[in-house]
């Protein structure tokens, strides 16, 4: 797993051999201990060079390794023979450089990179840390602060910020290892004490107890409950105040603990259930692998709200030629305005020239003919949604593909109303559209595999997660919020406040609790969809009694906070009050306590006590319900796909792994005897009844999240 070959006379070249990324199993381990070994033995062999076959150098150590016994040579042992060998060694770096990659190449001397390579240590992103040295001998190499930043995030360096931090010693368009070869037969007989950087102290400013503690606060904010960037920052704070070897033995204890830890299991389920969802299939037998899609170079997008401006960034940003199209002029110029000055900040932040060069305007519908692929971003309207879609039929040419994003409406009603049916798809975008990587391609009963595999194939290239679904209202994601949001509001009715709600969800990991985020989604946006399906308003059954409809319990008090003219962030009320309309800062509110007071004297309810341990369990074991639900009846094609879906789209904390992961971690006979207590508890709430599928897990003792799929009642079958 690791070629040895003699070249230029005097150089050993060392060629990592494990596609598709190098990864350092236990074999390229092997491999490497045993060439080092004979190259540093051979007296012909003057220097050496190390690459990874394929132009990627290393991704890192075989995460797939770490759920197995350990085997094969240490890592730590091996880069240390590498660094402290008396012949130079130089890292030829194409491709990626992450993780124990990038460890490997801080033990050689010297590291090449090619432009378009890229470094980090990301391992923080699986729960872990850099744990092959990368903690104390990066800090040696580019100083206290810049590593605690590369190691606290993970974040990808490019070669050009890579030279500039001192991670590499050069950068070159041509072959980084024909230069690498070359500039180790240069090294020869310099000095290589100065260049081993367990050798070196870290470079520190002035202030560093003042900079840890800093980044340390920081750090535990954004992590919100992880224990791995925290876990990094110390690791790091030891290669400034402590011995080489003693910031190494710090660095192995902080990881033993993360290693076996559930969070460090969630993150790298994760990791694989990203690629995962890539990989789709349909039950008509037709897959990623058999489905080709078709280019799309010309976009429009129809609606440039929210959301299809969001879209249009997006879309530019990636190159793409976008024609975006409002109803009138007036609609056009403020869409325009909005649109060109995002890219401008994007583009500032970036320091690069905003593409507005792609971008065309028009309110004029024939100026679509030549368009490959149109994304509808209309108001949620059934009726305005069905005559766009009529009109884009007609106007379009023939083999155009037809999208929309809307948030849950029937892709099959809007597919009828097309001659090509087989076109048209669900392209379901989150909000800040240019900012979230959710992408539920929706695949409606007529949708060819076609369609699918170019759908999903530009949420690719738009840089999103792009997730399968089947058809339903609100598909995935939106249908398993409904129960998630209703026992919020059933929780207030009982005796919470909005801020004990949000707060026992926010030390979950939730970057916002559901009211907050509920205030800044705008609170007439559900309110308008509850009026529409007769929730509230004028089409109520007046036979209903004030806290039931349609023959089950349902909580009135968003549609009154909305009746008060309370919407939320954008008018500065919601469950919230916010120091001015369009505000961030939220403050509880006197006179939303009060209001419930009132509510539940009014309703005869007796407040009680409740902690945040039920708040946790009944609005996401509920939402965990659904989730069920939706793999048994196929709109789900598996627990990875509900996982990426929240992680993504949700701000579920990628530390607990997604809603279905987290269910098999608190145990699944747990969360069914929770649900059956809170049933039997509210009889009169259904979405708390275990789903069958839940049952028949339990009763089949429970299996492992990857062998779930062999209980489901209908795999695929809306797939
Ligand atoms: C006590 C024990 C001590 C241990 C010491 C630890 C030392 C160290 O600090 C820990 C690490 O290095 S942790 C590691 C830190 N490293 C990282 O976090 C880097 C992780 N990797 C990446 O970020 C990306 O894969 C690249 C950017 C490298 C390539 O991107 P791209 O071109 O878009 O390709 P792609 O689609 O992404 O991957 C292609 C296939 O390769 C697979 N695979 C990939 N890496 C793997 C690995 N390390 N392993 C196994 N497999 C890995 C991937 O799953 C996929 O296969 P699938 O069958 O389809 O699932
Ligand atoms: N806002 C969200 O968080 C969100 C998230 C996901 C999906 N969605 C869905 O995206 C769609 C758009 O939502 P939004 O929040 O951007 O709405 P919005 O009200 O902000 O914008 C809708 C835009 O469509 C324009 N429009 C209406 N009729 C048109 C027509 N015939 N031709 C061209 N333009 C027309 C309007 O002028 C308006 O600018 C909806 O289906 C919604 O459910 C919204």
């Amino acid at each position: 797993m690791a070629r040895y070959e003699q070249v230029q006379g005097t150089v050993a070249l060392i060629t990592l051999t494990n596609p598709p990324v190098n990864a350092l199993s236990a074999a390229v381990r092997l491999g490497i201990t045993e060439t080092v070994t004979r190259a540093l033995r051979d007296p012909e062999v003057k220097s050496m060079v190390i690459c990874g076959e394929n132009g990627v150098f290393c991704g890192g150590a075989d995460i797939r390794e770490f759920a197995k016994p350990m085997s094969g040579p240490p890592l730590v042992p091996m880069i240390a023979a590498i660094e402290e060998g008396e012949k130079p060694v130089v890292a030829a770096i194409e491709g990626a450089a992450f993780g124990g990659g990038l460890e490997l190449a801080l033990g050689c001397h010297y590291r090449i990179a090619h432009s378009k390579a890229r470094v980090g240590l990301p391992e923080v992103t699986l729960g872990l840390l850099p744990a092959a040295g990368g903690t104390q001998r990066l800090p040696r190499l580019i100083g206290l602060a810049p590593a605690l930043d590369l190691i606290t995030t993970g974040r990808h360096v490019t070669a050009q910020e890579a030279l500039k931090l001192g991670i590499v010693d050069q950068v070159t368009d041509q072959s980084a290892l024909d230069l690498a070869i070359q500039f180790a037969q240069q090294v020869v007989g310099q000095p290589l004490l100065p260049r081993k950087l367990s050798t070196r102290q870290t470079p520190c400013p002035p202030d560093v107890d003042g900079l840890l503690e800093e980044t340390m606060a920081q750090v535990k904010q954004r992590a919100r409950g992880a224990m791995a960037p925290i876990a990094c920052v110390q690791a790091v704070r030891a290669a400034a105040t402590l011995p080489y070897q003693a910031g190494m033995q710090k660095e192995q204890e902080l990881m033993a603990t993360l290693f076996h830890s559930s969070q460090a299991r969630a993150m790298q389920y994760c990791f694989f259930a990203q690629r995962a969802v890539g990989r789709w299939s349909l039950s008509s037998g037709a897959h990623s692998g058999n489905s080709k899609p078709r280019p799309v170079s010309k976009v429009a997008v129809i609606g440039l709200g929210t959301m299809g401006r969001g879209i249009t960034v997006a879309l530019v940003k990636a190159g793409m030629s976008v024609l975006a199209v409002e109803t009138n002029k007036k609609q056009l110029e403020i869409g325009k305005q909005m649109v060109s000055a995002m890219l401008k900040h994007d583009a500032q932040k970036r320091n690069a020239t905003p593409r507005l060069d792609l971008l065309h305007f028009t309110i004029d519908l024939l100026e679509l003919k030549n368009t490959d692929l149109i994304i509808e971003a209309v108001f949620e309207d059934m009726a305005l949604k069905k005559q766009v879609f009529k009109e884009l039929s007609s106007v379009c040419k023939a083999d155009a593909f037809l999208c929309t994003n809307t948030s849950g409406l029937d892709v099959d009603e809007l597919a009828a109303v097309t001659k090509r049916p087989e076109l048209v798809v669900g392209m379901h975008f989150f909000a800040p559209a240019h900012v979230m990587k959710l992408l539920e391609v929706v695949h409606g009963s007529r949708s060819s595999p076609e369609a699918v595999a170019t759908a999903m194939h530009l949420g690719k290239r738009l840089g999103k997660v792009s997730v399968l679904v089947g058809n339903c209202a609100g598909f995935v994601g939106n249908r398993m919020l409904k129960p998630y949001l209703e026992q919020a509001n059933f929780l207030l009715e009982e005796g919470a406040t909005p801020e004990l709600v949000d707060g026992a969800l926010e030390e979950f990991g939730f970057p916002m609790g559901v009211f907050k985020m509920s205030d800044l989604s705008g609170l007439d946006v559900g309110w308008r969809i509850r009026k529409e399906a007769g929730l509230t308003g004028p089409n109520v059954d007046p036979r209903d009694p004030p806290r039931r409809r349609q023959g089950r319990r349902y909580s009135p008090l968003p549609d009154l906070v909305c009746e008060q003219g309370r919407l939320g962030q954008k008018n500065g009320r919601g469950w919230y009050l916010y120091d001015k309309p369009g505000g961030r800062v939220a403050t509880p509110d006197p006179s939303i306590h009060k209001f419930l007071e009132e509510y539940r004297i009014k309703h005869g309810i007796s407040p009680r006590q409740i902690d945040r341990q039920e708040v946790v369990e009944r609005c996401l074991f509920a939402l965990i319900n659904e989730g069920f639900r939706s793999l048994d009846d196929g709109i789900a094609a598996g627990p990875e796909d509900i996982d990426m879906i929240y992680v993504f789209g949700y701000g579920w904390p990628r530390h607990r792994g997604g809603p279905m992961f987290y269910a098999g971690m608190v145990g699944l006979p747990r969360v069914l005897t929770r649900l059956e207590h809170y049933r039997q508890a509210h009889p009169e709430v259904p979405h708390l009844e275990p789903s069958p599928l839940l049952r028949r897990l339990v009763a089949s003792g429970s299996p492992p999240i990857n062998k779930w799929r062999d209980f489901l009642q209908r795999p695929h079958s809306q797939l």
